[in-house]
Protein backbone atom coordinates (compact mmCIF):
# COMPACT_ATOMS: atom_id res chain seq x y z
CA UNK A 1 0.00 0.00 0.00
CA UNK A 2 1.41 3.11 -1.32
CA UNK A 3 1.07 4.55 2.62
CA UNK A 4 2.88 2.35 4.11
CA UNK A 5 5.21 3.07 2.01
CA UNK A 6 6.07 6.11 1.77
CA UNK A 7 5.74 5.91 6.15
CA UNK A 8 8.48 3.53 5.75
CA UNK A 9 10.42 5.41 3.01
CA UNK A 10 10.51 8.64 5.69
CA UNK A 11 11.40 6.30 8.66
CA UNK A 12 14.66 5.73 6.55
CA UNK A 13 17.64 6.40 9.88
CA UNK A 14 15.05 5.28 12.34
CA UNK A 15 13.87 1.58 10.81
CA UNK A 16 16.20 -0.58 12.62
CA UNK A 17 14.52 1.34 15.76
CA UNK A 18 11.03 1.16 14.93
CA UNK A 19 11.44 -2.86 13.36
CA UNK A 20 13.14 -3.62 16.68
CA UNK A 21 9.92 -1.72 18.79
CA UNK A 22 7.81 -3.71 16.68
CA UNK A 23 9.11 -6.98 17.35
CA UNK A 24 9.80 -6.03 20.94
CA UNK A 25 5.82 -5.36 21.33
CA UNK A 26 5.49 -9.08 19.61
CA UNK A 27 7.93 -10.57 22.31
CA UNK A 28 6.25 -8.62 25.06
CA UNK A 29 2.71 -9.30 24.42
CA UNK A 30 3.54 -12.54 23.64
CA UNK A 31 4.38 -13.05 27.17
CA UNK A 32 0.48 -12.05 28.49
CA UNK A 33 -0.04 -16.07 28.05
CA UNK A 34 2.43 -16.99 30.28
CA UNK A 35 1.36 -15.50 33.51
CA UNK A 36 -2.18 -17.57 33.01
CA UNK A 37 -0.09 -20.47 31.95
CA UNK A 38 1.62 -20.15 36.01
CA UNK A 39 -1.63 -19.66 37.08
CA UNK A 40 -3.47 -22.56 35.36
CA UNK A 41 -0.41 -25.00 37.03
CA UNK A 42 -0.71 -22.92 40.64
CA UNK A 43 -4.27 -24.09 40.44
CA UNK A 44 -4.29 -27.64 39.58
CA UNK A 45 -1.28 -28.63 41.56
CA UNK A 46 -2.02 -26.57 44.72
CA UNK A 47 -5.83 -25.91 44.62
CA UNK A 48 -8.29 -27.44 42.90
CA UNK A 49 -5.79 -30.93 43.08
CA UNK A 50 -7.03 -33.88 45.71
CA UNK A 51 -3.79 -33.52 47.15
CA UNK A 52 -3.20 -29.86 47.11
CA UNK A 53 -2.66 -29.84 50.95
CA UNK A 54 -0.04 -31.88 50.47
CA UNK A 55 1.40 -30.59 47.91
CA UNK A 56 2.16 -27.56 49.88
CA UNK A 57 4.13 -28.72 51.90
CA UNK A 58 6.05 -31.29 49.49
CA UNK A 59 6.27 -29.25 46.38
CA UNK A 60 6.81 -25.46 48.63
CA UNK A 61 9.93 -24.71 46.74
CA UNK A 62 7.99 -25.40 43.20
CA UNK A 63 5.19 -22.81 44.17
CA UNK A 64 7.37 -20.29 45.28
CA UNK A 65 8.63 -20.85 41.88
CA UNK A 66 6.55 -20.11 40.39
CA UNK A 67 5.18 -17.13 42.70
CA UNK A 68 8.59 -15.54 41.68
CA UNK A 69 7.97 -16.48 37.82
CA UNK A 70 4.81 -14.79 37.58
CA UNK A 71 6.57 -11.47 39.42
CA UNK A 72 9.47 -11.75 37.33
CA UNK A 73 7.51 -12.03 34.01
CA UNK A 74 5.20 -9.24 34.76
CA UNK A 75 8.40 -7.09 35.47
CA UNK A 76 9.79 -8.27 31.87
CA UNK A 77 6.69 -7.36 30.77
CA UNK A 78 6.55 -3.94 32.21
CA UNK A 79 10.49 -3.38 31.23
CA UNK A 80 10.09 -4.31 27.77
CA UNK A 81 6.85 -1.93 27.15
CA UNK A 82 8.50 1.08 28.87
CA UNK A 83 11.35 0.19 26.36
CA UNK A 84 9.12 -0.26 23.14
CA UNK A 85 7.40 2.84 23.83
CA UNK A 86 10.42 4.72 24.23
CA UNK A 87 11.70 3.08 20.79
CA UNK A 88 8.46 3.95 19.35
CA UNK A 89 8.03 7.68 20.85
CA UNK A 90 12.07 8.14 19.01
CA UNK A 91 10.97 7.02 15.62
CA UNK A 92 7.95 8.72 15.36
CA UNK A 93 9.37 12.23 16.60
CA UNK A 94 12.42 11.35 14.61
CA UNK A 95 9.72 11.15 11.66
CA UNK A 96 8.09 14.23 12.55
CA UNK A 97 10.89 15.94 12.21
CA UNK A 98 12.36 14.86 9.05
CA UNK A 99 8.97 15.26 7.70
CA UNK A 100 8.41 18.39 9.06
CA UNK A 101 11.55 20.15 7.62
CA UNK A 102 11.38 18.61 4.04
CA UNK A 103 7.56 20.03 3.89
CA UNK A 104 9.08 23.06 5.11
CA UNK A 105 11.39 23.08 2.08
CA UNK A 106 9.10 22.01 -0.02
CA UNK A 107 6.91 24.93 0.72
CA UNK A 108 9.91 27.27 0.61
CA UNK A 109 10.59 25.98 -2.85
CA UNK A 110 7.28 26.61 -3.92
CA UNK A 111 6.38 29.38 -6.86
CA UNK A 112 3.82 32.02 -6.54
CA UNK A 113 0.89 29.77 -8.48
CA UNK A 114 0.82 27.43 -5.33
CA UNK A 115 0.31 30.17 -2.38
CA UNK A 116 -1.89 31.47 -5.20
CA UNK A 117 -3.82 28.21 -4.85
CA UNK A 118 -2.87 27.54 -1.63
CA UNK A 119 -4.75 28.67 2.12
CA UNK A 120 -2.29 29.71 5.04
CA UNK A 121 -4.63 28.17 7.25
CA UNK A 122 -4.52 24.73 5.29
CA UNK A 123 -0.74 24.60 4.72
CA UNK A 124 -0.35 25.48 8.58
CA UNK A 125 -3.12 22.54 9.65
CA UNK A 126 -0.79 20.31 7.56
CA UNK A 127 2.49 21.64 8.91
CA UNK A 128 1.37 20.98 12.27
CA UNK A 129 -2.41 19.26 12.87
CA UNK A 130 -1.78 16.36 9.92
CA UNK A 131 1.93 15.78 11.16
CA UNK A 132 0.97 15.30 14.32
CA UNK A 133 -1.33 12.79 13.65
CA UNK A 134 0.87 10.69 11.23
CA UNK A 135 3.31 10.33 14.43
CA UNK A 136 0.68 9.71 16.64
CA UNK A 137 0.15 6.85 14.12
CA UNK A 138 3.07 5.81 13.99
CA UNK A 139 3.82 5.48 17.51
CA UNK A 140 0.02 4.59 18.95
CA UNK A 141 -1.98 3.11 16.50
CA UNK A 142 0.21 0.78 14.57
CA UNK A 143 1.69 -0.24 17.78
CA UNK A 144 -2.08 -1.12 19.21
CA UNK A 145 -2.56 -2.98 16.42
CA UNK A 146 -0.05 -5.55 16.27
CA UNK A 147 -0.10 -5.65 20.41
CA UNK A 148 -3.70 -6.53 19.94
CA UNK A 149 -3.21 -8.94 16.91
CA UNK A 150 -0.25 -10.36 19.46
CA UNK A 151 -1.97 -10.92 22.55
CA UNK A 152 -5.47 -12.50 20.52
CA UNK A 153 -3.28 -15.05 18.28
CA UNK A 154 -1.32 -15.82 21.41
CA UNK A 155 -3.99 -16.39 23.77
CA UNK A 156 -6.24 -18.49 20.47
CA UNK A 157 -2.86 -20.45 20.01
CA UNK A 158 -2.38 -21.18 23.60
CA UNK A 159 -6.32 -22.06 24.13
CA UNK A 160 -6.23 -24.35 21.28
CA UNK A 161 -3.51 -26.02 23.00
CA UNK A 162 -6.08 -26.76 25.90
CA UNK A 163 -9.04 -27.30 24.23
CA UNK A 164 -9.61 -26.53 20.13
CA UNK A 165 -13.26 -27.13 20.66
CA UNK A 166 -13.95 -24.29 23.46
CA UNK A 167 -11.68 -22.47 21.23
CA UNK A 168 -13.61 -22.62 18.77
CA UNK A 169 -16.89 -22.00 20.86
CA UNK A 170 -15.15 -18.54 21.51
CA UNK A 171 -13.91 -17.51 18.04
CA UNK A 172 -17.76 -17.96 16.91
CA UNK A 173 -18.18 -14.36 18.30
CA UNK A 174 -15.00 -13.68 15.66
CA UNK A 175 -16.72 -13.35 12.46
CA UNK A 176 -19.56 -10.81 13.33
CA UNK A 177 -17.50 -8.64 14.96
CA UNK A 178 -14.95 -8.10 11.73
CA UNK A 179 -18.41 -7.36 9.79
CA UNK A 180 -19.67 -4.67 11.94
CA UNK A 181 -16.12 -2.95 12.03
CA UNK A 182 -15.76 -3.33 8.58
CA UNK A 183 -19.31 -1.40 8.06
CA UNK A 184 -18.17 1.18 10.45
CA UNK A 185 -15.16 1.66 9.01
CA UNK A 186 -16.75 2.20 5.42
CA UNK A 187 -19.44 4.61 6.91
CA UNK A 188 -16.81 6.65 9.20
CA UNK A 189 -13.95 7.37 6.63
CA UNK A 190 -15.67 9.60 4.67
CA UNK A 191 -16.72 11.92 7.54
CA UNK A 192 -13.07 11.88 8.56
CA UNK A 193 -12.01 13.26 5.27
CA UNK A 194 -15.09 16.28 5.55
CA UNK A 195 -13.83 16.36 9.00
CA UNK A 196 -10.39 17.28 8.23
CA UNK A 197 -11.44 19.95 5.31
CA UNK A 198 -13.33 21.54 8.39
CA UNK A 199 -10.24 22.01 10.54
CA UNK A 200 -8.60 23.60 7.87
CA UNK A 201 -11.56 25.83 7.19
CA UNK A 202 -11.09 26.77 10.93
CA UNK A 203 -8.02 26.96 10.80
CA UNK A 204 -8.10 29.24 7.60
CA UNK A 205 -10.64 31.79 9.46
CA UNK A 206 -8.85 31.97 12.52
CA UNK A 207 -5.70 32.85 10.72
CA UNK A 208 -7.28 35.43 8.16
CA UNK A 209 -8.67 36.88 11.33
CA UNK A 210 -5.59 37.43 13.79
CA UNK A 211 -3.68 38.28 10.86
CA UNK A 212 -6.87 41.07 9.39
CA UNK A 213 -7.96 42.31 12.66
CA UNK A 214 -6.91 45.84 11.83
CA UNK A 215 -9.23 46.05 9.16
CA UNK A 216 -12.08 44.16 11.22
CA UNK A 217 -11.59 47.01 14.15
CA UNK A 218 -10.90 49.96 11.58
CA UNK A 219 -14.44 47.97 9.89
CA UNK A 220 -16.16 47.05 13.78
CA UNK A 221 -16.99 44.12 12.09
CA UNK A 222 -15.93 41.66 15.31
CA UNK A 223 -19.42 40.78 15.73
CA UNK A 224 -19.32 39.80 12.39
CA UNK A 225 -16.26 38.01 12.36
CA UNK A 226 -17.14 36.20 15.78
CA UNK A 227 -20.34 35.23 13.92
CA UNK A 228 -18.48 33.69 11.21
CA UNK A 229 -16.00 32.28 13.36
CA UNK A 230 -18.46 30.20 15.43
CA UNK A 231 -20.06 29.14 12.44
CA UNK A 232 -16.68 27.44 11.53
CA UNK A 233 -16.40 26.13 14.90
CA UNK A 234 -20.22 24.92 14.87
CA UNK A 235 -19.92 22.91 12.18
CA UNK A 236 -16.25 21.50 12.99
CA UNK A 237 -18.52 20.38 16.16
CA UNK A 238 -21.05 19.12 14.50
CA UNK A 239 -19.21 17.14 12.01
CA UNK A 240 -17.01 15.78 15.17
CA UNK A 241 -19.84 14.85 17.04
CA UNK A 242 -21.60 13.26 13.58
CA UNK A 243 -18.46 10.93 13.74
CA UNK A 244 -18.63 10.47 16.84
CA UNK A 245 -22.33 9.40 17.01
CA UNK A 246 -21.51 7.02 14.09
CA UNK A 247 -19.51 4.99 16.14
CA UNK A 248 -22.06 5.03 18.70
CA UNK A 249 -24.45 3.16 16.12
CA UNK A 250 -22.07 -0.06 15.91
CA UNK A 251 -20.83 -0.10 20.03
CA UNK A 252 -23.96 -1.73 21.64
CA UNK A 253 -23.21 -4.60 19.23
CA UNK A 254 -19.49 -4.49 19.75
CA UNK A 255 -19.58 -4.16 23.22
CA UNK A 256 -21.92 -7.35 23.04
CA UNK A 257 -19.97 -9.25 21.27
CA UNK A 258 -17.12 -8.59 23.21
CA UNK A 259 -19.19 -9.41 26.57
CA UNK A 260 -20.55 -12.32 24.76
CA UNK A 261 -16.72 -14.41 25.05
CA UNK A 262 -17.03 -14.01 29.46
CA UNK A 263 -20.81 -15.34 28.94
CA UNK A 264 -19.93 -18.37 26.29
CA UNK A 265 -16.35 -19.33 28.61
CA UNK A 266 -19.22 -19.22 31.66
CA UNK A 267 -21.52 -21.24 29.71
CA UNK A 268 -19.33 -23.70 27.56
CA UNK A 269 -16.06 -23.52 29.74
CA UNK A 270 -18.62 -24.58 33.20
CA UNK A 271 -19.82 -27.79 31.12
CA UNK A 272 -16.41 -28.76 29.99
CA UNK A 273 -15.01 -28.71 33.56
CA UNK A 274 -18.04 -30.71 34.79
CA UNK A 275 -18.01 -33.33 32.28
CA UNK A 276 -14.33 -33.19 32.95
CA UNK A 277 -12.54 -32.29 29.51
CA UNK A 278 -10.64 -29.06 31.12
CA UNK A 279 -9.00 -28.84 34.31
CA UNK A 280 -10.36 -25.84 37.00
CA UNK A 281 -6.63 -24.14 36.37
CA UNK A 282 -7.30 -24.44 32.40
CA UNK A 283 -10.43 -22.43 33.10
CA UNK A 284 -8.63 -20.15 35.41
CA UNK A 285 -6.22 -19.58 32.63
CA UNK A 286 -8.84 -19.11 29.55
CA UNK A 287 -10.76 -16.86 32.13
CA UNK A 288 -7.41 -14.65 32.93
CA UNK A 289 -6.75 -14.33 28.67
CA UNK A 290 -10.22 -13.63 27.80
CA UNK A 291 -9.49 -9.94 27.87
CA UNK A 292 -7.07 -11.13 25.18
CA UNK A 293 -10.27 -11.59 22.86
CA UNK A 294 -12.84 -9.23 23.94
CA UNK A 295 -10.52 -5.75 24.34
CA UNK A 296 -9.15 -5.61 21.13
CA UNK A 297 -12.69 -6.06 20.10
CA UNK A 298 -13.81 -3.06 22.37
CA UNK A 299 -10.82 -0.70 21.14
CA UNK A 300 -11.81 -1.99 17.40
CA UNK A 301 -13.82 1.59 17.56
CA UNK A 302 -11.08 4.00 18.63
CA UNK A 303 -8.37 2.41 16.16
CA UNK A 304 -10.64 2.66 13.32
CA UNK A 305 -11.65 5.81 13.96
CA UNK A 306 -7.75 6.94 14.47
CA UNK A 307 -7.06 5.09 11.07
CA UNK A 308 -9.50 6.90 9.51
CA UNK A 309 -7.73 10.64 10.93
CA UNK A 310 -5.03 8.97 9.68
CA UNK A 311 -5.64 8.18 6.33
CA UNK A 312 -7.22 12.12 6.02
CA UNK A 313 -3.90 13.61 7.12
CA UNK A 314 -1.93 11.26 5.55
CA UNK A 315 -3.30 12.22 2.25
CA UNK A 316 -2.78 15.73 2.77
CA UNK A 317 0.97 15.43 3.73
CA UNK A 318 1.42 13.52 0.36
CA UNK A 319 0.14 16.38 -1.33
CA UNK A 320 2.52 19.00 -0.11
CA UNK A 321 5.29 16.36 -0.25
CA UNK A 322 4.98 15.15 -3.79
CA UNK A 323 4.09 18.90 -5.43
CA UNK A 324 6.42 20.00 -7.40
CA UNK A 325 6.37 23.98 -8.46
CA UNK A 326 6.83 24.68 -12.57
CA UNK A 327 9.56 27.18 -11.96
CA UNK A 328 12.51 25.38 -10.49
CA UNK A 329 16.40 26.22 -10.51
CA UNK A 330 17.65 24.22 -13.10
CA UNK A 331 20.50 26.42 -14.02
CA UNK A 332 22.20 25.87 -10.62
CA UNK A 333 25.48 28.11 -10.95
CA UNK A 334 28.28 27.40 -8.44
CA UNK A 335 29.37 31.14 -8.79
CA UNK A 336 26.93 33.82 -8.74
CA UNK A 337 27.73 36.42 -11.22
CA UNK A 338 26.36 39.89 -10.90
CA UNK A 339 24.66 41.32 -14.08
CA UNK A 340 24.91 43.94 -15.95
CA UNK A 341 21.58 44.60 -15.67
CA UNK A 342 20.20 45.26 -19.21
CA UNK A 343 16.40 44.04 -19.73
CA UNK A 344 13.94 43.15 -22.46
CA UNK A 345 11.14 42.09 -22.91
CA UNK A 346 10.31 40.13 -26.03
CA UNK A 347 6.28 40.02 -27.36
CA UNK A 348 5.47 38.60 -23.50
CA UNK A 349 1.51 37.68 -22.88
CA UNK A 350 0.88 36.53 -19.71
CA UNK A 351 -2.07 34.43 -18.28
CA UNK A 352 -3.36 34.11 -14.92
CA UNK A 353 -5.51 30.92 -15.00
CA UNK A 354 -6.59 31.32 -18.07
CA UNK A 355 -7.39 35.19 -17.88
CA UNK A 356 -5.08 37.42 -19.99
CA UNK A 357 -3.22 40.00 -17.97
CA UNK A 358 -0.17 41.36 -20.65
CA UNK A 359 -0.32 40.73 -24.34
CA UNK A 360 2.51 41.66 -26.53
CA UNK A 361 4.71 43.53 -24.57
CA UNK A 362 7.89 44.44 -26.14
CA UNK A 363 10.65 46.90 -24.50
CA UNK A 364 14.64 47.33 -23.31
CA UNK A 365 16.05 48.61 -20.00
CA UNK A 366 19.75 49.38 -20.55
CA UNK A 367 22.10 48.96 -17.93
CA UNK A 368 21.54 52.26 -15.50
CA UNK A 369 18.30 53.52 -16.64
CA UNK A 370 15.36 54.59 -14.57
CA UNK A 371 12.35 53.15 -16.37
CA UNK A 372 9.06 53.96 -14.36
CA UNK A 373 5.46 52.64 -15.05
CA UNK A 374 2.26 54.08 -14.60
CA UNK A 375 -1.01 53.08 -15.34
CA UNK A 376 -4.73 52.64 -13.83
CA UNK A 377 -5.09 49.54 -10.75
CA UNK A 378 -5.25 46.12 -12.13
CA UNK A 379 -3.59 47.32 -15.87
CA UNK A 380 -0.59 44.52 -14.76
CA UNK A 381 1.92 46.62 -13.72
CA UNK A 382 2.67 44.08 -10.69
CA UNK A 383 2.80 41.38 -12.87
CA UNK A 384 4.89 43.00 -15.28
CA UNK A 385 7.79 42.86 -12.90
CA UNK A 386 7.35 39.69 -11.66
CA UNK A 387 8.02 38.52 -14.57
CA UNK A 388 11.80 39.69 -14.00
CA UNK A 389 12.59 37.49 -10.77
CA UNK A 390 10.41 34.80 -12.36
CA UNK A 391 7.94 34.52 -9.63
CA UNK A 392 5.54 33.41 -12.80
CA UNK A 393 6.72 32.54 -16.30
CA UNK A 394 5.68 33.76 -18.77
CA UNK A 395 3.21 32.61 -21.27
CA UNK A 396 4.06 33.73 -24.25
CA UNK A 397 7.57 35.36 -25.66
CA UNK A 398 10.92 35.69 -23.80
CA UNK A 399 11.86 37.98 -20.53
CA UNK A 400 16.13 38.28 -20.86
CA UNK A 401 18.36 39.70 -18.51
CA UNK A 402 21.78 40.52 -19.88
CA UNK A 403 20.68 39.26 -23.49
CA UNK A 404 19.79 35.78 -21.47
CA UNK A 405 16.10 34.42 -21.34
CA UNK A 406 15.73 34.07 -16.82
CA UNK A 407 14.54 30.75 -17.72
CA UNK A 408 18.08 29.31 -18.68
CA UNK A 409 19.80 31.68 -15.99
CA UNK A 410 20.37 30.19 -12.64
CA UNK A 411 17.17 31.07 -9.85
CA UNK A 412 18.79 31.93 -7.01
CA UNK A 413 21.67 33.68 -8.99
CA UNK A 414 18.79 35.80 -11.39
CA UNK A 415 16.96 36.45 -8.08
CA UNK A 416 19.91 37.63 -5.92
CA UNK A 417 20.61 40.22 -8.92
CA UNK A 418 17.36 41.91 -8.16
CA UNK A 419 16.69 44.03 -5.02
CA UNK A 420 12.90 44.19 -4.64
CA UNK A 421 10.46 46.17 -2.62
CA UNK A 422 7.14 44.74 -3.27
CA UNK A 423 3.48 46.84 -2.50
CA UNK A 424 2.74 44.91 0.51
CA UNK A 425 5.12 45.29 2.82
CA UNK A 426 5.86 42.39 5.05
CA UNK A 427 8.51 43.07 7.85
CA UNK A 428 9.62 40.33 9.71
CA UNK A 429 9.05 40.08 13.83
CA UNK A 430 12.83 41.21 14.38
CA UNK A 431 14.87 43.89 15.21
CA UNK A 432 14.98 46.89 12.30
CA UNK A 433 18.91 46.13 11.87
CA UNK A 434 17.68 42.45 11.14
CA UNK A 435 14.94 43.53 8.76
CA UNK A 436 17.20 45.81 6.61
CA UNK A 437 19.96 43.48 7.20
CA UNK A 438 17.63 40.60 5.81
CA UNK A 439 19.34 39.53 2.18
CA UNK A 440 22.96 39.43 3.95
CA UNK A 441 22.85 38.91 8.12
CA UNK A 442 26.91 39.77 7.93
CA UNK A 443 26.11 43.26 6.95
CA UNK A 444 27.95 45.45 9.46
CA UNK A 445 25.82 48.03 11.47
CA UNK A 446 27.19 51.24 9.41
CA UNK A 447 26.32 49.83 5.81
CA UNK A 448 22.94 48.91 7.99
CA UNK A 449 22.69 52.53 8.85
CA UNK A 450 23.51 53.75 5.33
CA UNK A 451 21.16 52.19 3.57
CA UNK A 452 18.69 53.29 6.42
CA UNK A 453 19.82 56.35 5.62
CA UNK A 454 19.31 56.33 1.83
CA UNK A 455 16.04 55.38 2.16
CA UNK A 456 15.39 58.38 4.71
CA UNK A 457 14.62 55.58 7.52
CA UNK A 458 17.37 56.97 9.68
CA UNK A 459 15.88 59.51 11.38
CA UNK A 460 12.57 57.99 12.44
CA UNK A 461 14.74 54.64 13.45
CA UNK A 462 16.83 56.70 15.88
CA UNK A 463 13.91 57.98 17.43
CA UNK A 464 12.77 54.34 18.29
CA UNK A 465 12.87 53.56 21.26
CA UNK A 466 15.86 50.75 21.08
CA UNK A 467 17.06 52.37 17.71
CA UNK A 468 18.22 49.77 15.03
CA UNK A 469 17.56 47.26 17.92
CA UNK A 470 13.48 47.99 18.35
CA UNK A 471 11.86 44.99 17.56
CA UNK A 472 9.01 45.44 15.07
CA UNK A 473 6.11 43.18 15.45
CA UNK A 474 4.63 40.75 12.82
CA UNK A 475 4.20 42.32 9.64
CA UNK A 476 5.40 45.64 10.81
CA UNK A 477 3.29 46.30 13.72
CA UNK A 478 4.02 49.77 15.45
CA UNK A 479 5.34 51.38 12.12
CA UNK A 480 3.45 53.64 10.13
CA UNK A 481 2.88 52.87 6.34
CA UNK A 482 5.34 55.10 4.86
CA UNK A 483 8.31 53.74 7.48
CA UNK A 484 7.29 50.29 6.74
CA UNK A 485 7.93 51.32 3.08
CA UNK A 486 11.11 53.31 3.78
CA UNK A 487 12.77 49.92 5.78
CA UNK A 488 11.53 47.71 2.82
CA UNK A 489 13.29 50.11 0.17
CA UNK A 490 16.51 50.07 2.54
CA UNK A 491 15.96 46.52 2.63
CA UNK A 492 16.26 46.71 -0.79
CA UNK A 493 18.92 48.27 -1.50
CA UNK A 494 21.08 46.63 1.16
CA UNK A 495 21.78 44.12 -1.37
CA UNK A 496 23.28 46.54 -3.35
CA UNK A 497 21.59 44.97 -6.52
CA UNK A 498 22.19 45.30 -10.23
CA UNK A 499 18.47 45.68 -10.72
CA UNK A 500 16.11 47.07 -8.25
CA UNK A 501 12.42 46.90 -9.11
CA UNK A 502 9.96 49.21 -6.28
CA UNK A 503 6.51 49.07 -6.50
CA UNK A 504 4.65 52.01 -5.10
CA UNK A 505 7.16 51.87 -2.66
CA UNK A 506 7.16 55.75 -1.76
CA UNK A 507 3.15 55.72 -2.31
CA UNK A 508 2.77 56.62 1.42
CA UNK A 509 5.43 59.11 2.11
CA UNK A 510 5.44 62.85 2.29
CA UNK A 511 6.91 65.08 -0.85
CA UNK A 512 9.80 66.12 1.01
CA UNK A 513 10.88 62.62 1.81
CA UNK A 514 10.29 61.03 -1.71
CA UNK A 515 12.43 63.76 -2.68
CA UNK A 516 15.37 62.79 -0.26
CA UNK A 517 14.60 59.28 -1.72
CA UNK A 518 14.60 60.01 -5.58
CA UNK A 519 18.18 62.19 -4.78
CA UNK A 520 19.45 59.10 -3.00
CA UNK A 521 18.22 56.46 -5.62
CA UNK A 522 20.06 59.14 -8.35
CA UNK A 523 23.22 59.11 -6.51
CA UNK A 524 23.76 55.55 -5.23
CA UNK A 525 27.30 54.55 -5.33
CA UNK A 526 26.72 51.05 -7.16
CA UNK A 527 25.48 50.72 -11.03
CA UNK A 528 22.00 49.77 -10.79
CA UNK A 529 18.64 49.62 -13.22
CA UNK A 530 15.66 50.79 -11.59
CA UNK A 531 12.62 49.61 -12.54
CA UNK A 532 9.90 51.83 -10.65
CA UNK A 533 5.83 51.45 -10.47
CA UNK A 534 4.22 54.51 -9.49
CA UNK A 535 0.93 56.80 -9.60
CA UNK A 536 2.90 60.13 -9.15
CA UNK A 537 4.07 62.13 -11.84
CA UNK A 538 6.29 63.75 -9.56
CA UNK A 539 7.93 60.22 -9.01
CA UNK A 540 8.17 59.34 -12.50
CA UNK A 541 9.00 62.56 -14.06
CA UNK A 542 12.72 62.07 -13.58
CA UNK A 543 13.16 58.56 -15.37
CA UNK A 544 15.25 57.90 -17.99
CA UNK A 545 11.97 56.37 -19.42
CA UNK A 546 8.06 55.93 -18.52
CA UNK A 547 5.71 53.20 -20.08
CA UNK A 548 2.30 53.41 -19.59
CA UNK A 549 0.48 50.31 -19.33
CA UNK A 550 -3.31 50.29 -20.09
CA UNK A 551 -5.19 46.57 -19.52
CA UNK A 552 -1.81 44.79 -20.11
CA UNK A 553 -0.18 46.52 -23.22
CA UNK A 554 1.79 49.33 -23.38
CA UNK A 555 -0.08 52.58 -24.42
CA UNK A 556 3.11 55.05 -24.54
CA UNK A 557 6.35 54.78 -24.52
CA UNK A 558 8.94 58.28 -23.65
CA UNK A 559 10.37 60.36 -21.27
CA UNK A 560 8.60 62.98 -19.42
CA UNK A 561 8.30 65.49 -21.94
CA UNK A 562 7.60 63.37 -24.49
CA UNK A 563 4.64 61.80 -22.41
CA UNK A 564 3.72 65.36 -22.18
CA UNK A 565 3.63 66.44 -25.31
CA UNK A 566 1.93 63.48 -26.43
CA UNK A 567 -1.51 64.77 -24.93
CA UNK A 568 -2.55 61.08 -23.91
CA UNK A 569 -3.21 59.47 -20.75
CA UNK A 570 0.30 60.65 -18.98
CA UNK A 571 -0.73 64.35 -19.62
CA UNK A 572 -4.09 64.07 -18.12
CA UNK A 573 -2.72 62.11 -15.12
CA UNK A 574 -0.19 65.14 -14.79
CA UNK A 575 -3.14 67.81 -15.71
CA UNK A 576 -5.33 65.92 -12.87
CA UNK A 577 -2.31 65.79 -10.17
CA UNK A 578 -1.09 69.54 -10.71
CA UNK A 579 -4.24 70.96 -11.83
CA UNK A 580 -4.00 73.56 -8.82
CA UNK A 581 -0.71 74.25 -10.09
CA UNK A 582 -1.59 74.21 -13.64
CA UNK A 583 -4.65 76.51 -13.26
CA UNK A 584 -2.30 78.97 -10.84
CA UNK A 585 0.02 79.26 -13.88
CA UNK A 586 -2.79 80.14 -16.34
CA UNK A 587 -4.01 82.76 -14.57
CA UNK A 588 -0.65 84.24 -13.57
CA UNK A 589 -0.16 84.03 -17.44
CA UNK A 590 -3.42 86.23 -18.16
CA UNK A 591 -2.09 88.64 -16.09
N1 LIG B 1 -2.44 35.88 -8.32
C1 LIG B 1 -3.35 36.26 -9.21
N2 LIG B 1 -4.22 35.36 -9.71
C2 LIG B 1 -5.14 35.73 -10.61
N3 LIG B 1 -5.28 36.99 -11.08
C3 LIG B 1 -4.44 37.92 -10.62
C4 LIG B 1 -3.44 37.61 -9.66
N4 LIG B 1 -2.75 38.74 -9.37
C5 LIG B 1 -3.31 39.72 -10.14
N5 LIG B 1 -4.31 39.23 -10.87
C6 LIG B 1 -5.11 39.98 -11.83
O1 LIG B 1 -4.25 40.49 -12.83
C7 LIG B 1 -4.58 41.82 -13.16
C8 LIG B 1 -3.35 42.72 -13.02
O2 LIG B 1 -2.98 42.76 -11.67
P1 LIG B 1 -1.70 43.55 -11.19
O3 LIG B 1 -1.54 43.33 -9.73
O4 LIG B 1 -0.56 43.22 -12.05
O5 LIG B 1 -2.15 45.05 -11.48
P2 LIG B 1 -1.45 46.39 -11.08
O6 LIG B 1 -1.42 47.22 -12.31
O7 LIG B 1 -0.17 46.16 -10.39
O8 LIG B 1 -2.51 46.99 -10.08
P3 LIG B 1 -2.30 47.95 -8.82
O9 LIG B 1 -1.90 49.29 -9.35
O10 LIG B 1 -3.66 48.01 -8.22
O11 LIG B 1 -1.28 47.34 -7.96
C9 LIG B 1 -5.74 42.22 -12.28
O12 LIG B 1 -6.91 42.10 -13.04
C10 LIG B 1 -5.74 41.20 -11.18
O13 LIG B 1 -7.05 40.91 -10.79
Amino acid sequence: MFQFKWLWHNLKGDRVRYILALCLSVVGCSLTIINPYIGQRIVDLFIASDDAAQRLTTERGLLVGLGLAMIGFSLLRTGLAYFTTMLFERASQNLLFRVRIYLYNKIQGQDMRYYDRNRTGDLMTKMTGDLEMVRHSLSWIIKTIIESLTVFTAAVVYFFFIDAELTLWLLILSPPIGIVAFIFARRVRPMYVDLRERLSQLNTTTQENIAGNRVVKAFAREDYEIKKFTEKSMNYSVANKAAAMVWLDYFPYLEIFSQGFAVILMLAGGLFVMEGRITFGEFAAFSALIWGLSNPMRSIGIVINDIQRFFASLAKIIEVYYANPDIVNEHKTEVKRRYQGRIQFENVSFKYDGATVLENISFKIEPGETIAIMGATGSGKTTLINLIPRFYDVTNGRVLVDGTDVRKLGLDELRCNIGVATQDVLLFSDTIDGNIAYGDPDMPEEDVMKFAKLAAAHDFIRKMPEDYNTIVGERGVGLSGGQKQRIALARALAVQPPILILDDTTSAVDMETEEHIQKSLRELDFPCTKIIIAQRVSTTAEADRILILDNGRVIEEGTHAELLAKRGYYYDVFMLQNEGIGREAMTHGQK
